[in-house]
């Protein structure tokens, strides 16, 4: 069985990647980094390390192609794999969907893409930019052929510091899953995946728990001073904050889909406790990169401090708070940030959150965070 992975980074090598190989596929990784992929080749394998135990997997059966320079050999994989899965940042999905169209636009066989990125409805937002690239005929043939299931993925994956660039450290724990509503062919066999009817409240429950608290100890952690989300969450003053903006969240969560609150409770300390993880070393600007996609409005913060609004009538004043140390986010490596602080500039705080966050100045999300700008 053949596969073909976009994105050959931390989580395409060390969760996606891992899994396909466990389930017995041969795997095509594709990217632009061309290290990764000459690394790939030559070595035909990688390792991926379980952190804090001394359990490694030998990731083999896995090769990679250039998705700039071998257009030809990247549609060819695509027409021969039976699934397709990418890691590469919501940011890139348009970026790889004219290459992506190109292929399945060419295949004859069933199959099914899942883009395993950090959003709601991430796949389907790439079926969009796909679909803007392929003529009325072809739209008739993929239609006819290729599902499009959204996913949630959960494993902490931090930036790695190996001599081997292809080797990968992650932290034991994981979930996929994926979406069946829209799957029209025969469901993959691929070992950890979850399959369910509707995602909406596991994505919803992963984005605004495990990715609203690491969001919360990173921005906060950066703004006071910290560099690793295990040193921000070593000040209590943070932990206690990243509890609260979880209590909020999980306000919304519980009332929404009607979890258990004892059992909600108990998955955010899980999660906490993950992010606390002694062996793994996580930077905060790996997890508050991309400020203005994290501060969009369905991102991990505004999102849920907006349904907080509307579910409770009240304030979400934690939320509030990392929003507002979320614009103080500098980083001279980090695009976005670089951006955002252009953005202040130019129209101050308040002026970029609503242009970001798509709302108005009146609306109570701007008046409880700017309380915490003043
Ligand atoms: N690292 C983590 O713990 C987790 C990450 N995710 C999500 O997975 C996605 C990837 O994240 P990471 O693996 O951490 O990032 P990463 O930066 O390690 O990997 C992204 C990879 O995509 C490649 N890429 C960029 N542009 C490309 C293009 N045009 N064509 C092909 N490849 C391209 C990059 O070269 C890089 O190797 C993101 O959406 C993230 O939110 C989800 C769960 C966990
Ligand atoms: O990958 P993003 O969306 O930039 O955000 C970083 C977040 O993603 C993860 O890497 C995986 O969910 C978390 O560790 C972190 O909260």
């Amino acid at each position: 069985m053949k596969a073909v992975h976009f994105g050959a980074g931390n989580i395409g090598r060390g969760f996606i990647g891992a899994l396909l190989f466990q389930s017995n596929y041969e795997t095509t990784f594709v990217d632009v980094n061309t290290e990764l992929i000459d690394e790939l080749n030559k070595k035909e394998a990688y390792r991926v390390e379980l952190a804090g135990t001394e359990d490694y997997m030998e990731v083999t059966n896995v090769s990679g192609l250039n998705s700039l320079n071998d257009e030809e050999k990247v549609i060819e994989a695509i027409t021969e794999a039976e699934v397709i899965t990418t890691a590469v940042g919501p940011n890139v999905l348009p970026m790889i969907a004219p290459l992506l169209a190109k292929g399945l636009g060419e295949k004859k066989s069933t199959g099914l893409v899942i883009a395993c990125e950090n959003m709601v409805g991430g796949t389907e937002t790439l079926k969009n930019h796909v679909y803007e690239n392929l003529d009325e005929e072809q739209k008739e043939w993929v239609s006819d052929r290729i599902s499009f299931p959204n996913a949630a993925v959960d494993r902490i994956v931090p930036n790695q510091n190996q001599e081997d660039p292809l080797t990968v450290m992650v932290e034991p724990y994981y979930e996929w899953v994926v979406e069946t509503s829209s799957v029209t062919s025969e469901l993959p066999d691929i070992k950890g995946i979850t399959y369910v009817d509707d995602l909406t409240p596991y994505i919803e429950r992963k984005l605004f728990t495990v990715n609203t608290g690491h969001a919360v100890a990173a921005y906060l952690g950066k703004y006071n001073g910290h560099h690793t989300i295990k040193e921000a969450l070593e000040d209590v003053k943070i932990k206690n904050k990243t509890q609260a903006a979880l209590g909020e969240s999980g306000g919304v969560l519980i009332e929404k889909y009607g979890f258990n609150t004892e059992k909600h409770q108990e998955y955010i300390d899980t999660i906490i406790s993950r992010f606390e993880n002694p062996d793994l070393s996580d930077e905060v600007t790996r997890v508050g990169r991309g400020p203005i996609r994290k501060l969009g409005p369905k991102d991990r913060l505004v999102r849920p401090a907006l349904e907080y609004i509307r579910l409770k009538n009240e304030e979400p004043v934690h939320l509030a708070e990392v929003i507002a140390a979320a614009l103080d986010y500098r980083n001279e490596d980090d695009a976005e940030a670089i951006e955002l602080e252009g953005m202040i500039r130019k129209k101050g705080k308040v002026g970029a959150f609503c242009e970001i966050a798509e709302i108005n100045e009146n609306h109570p999300l701007v008046k409880a965070v700017e309380k915490h700008i003043n």
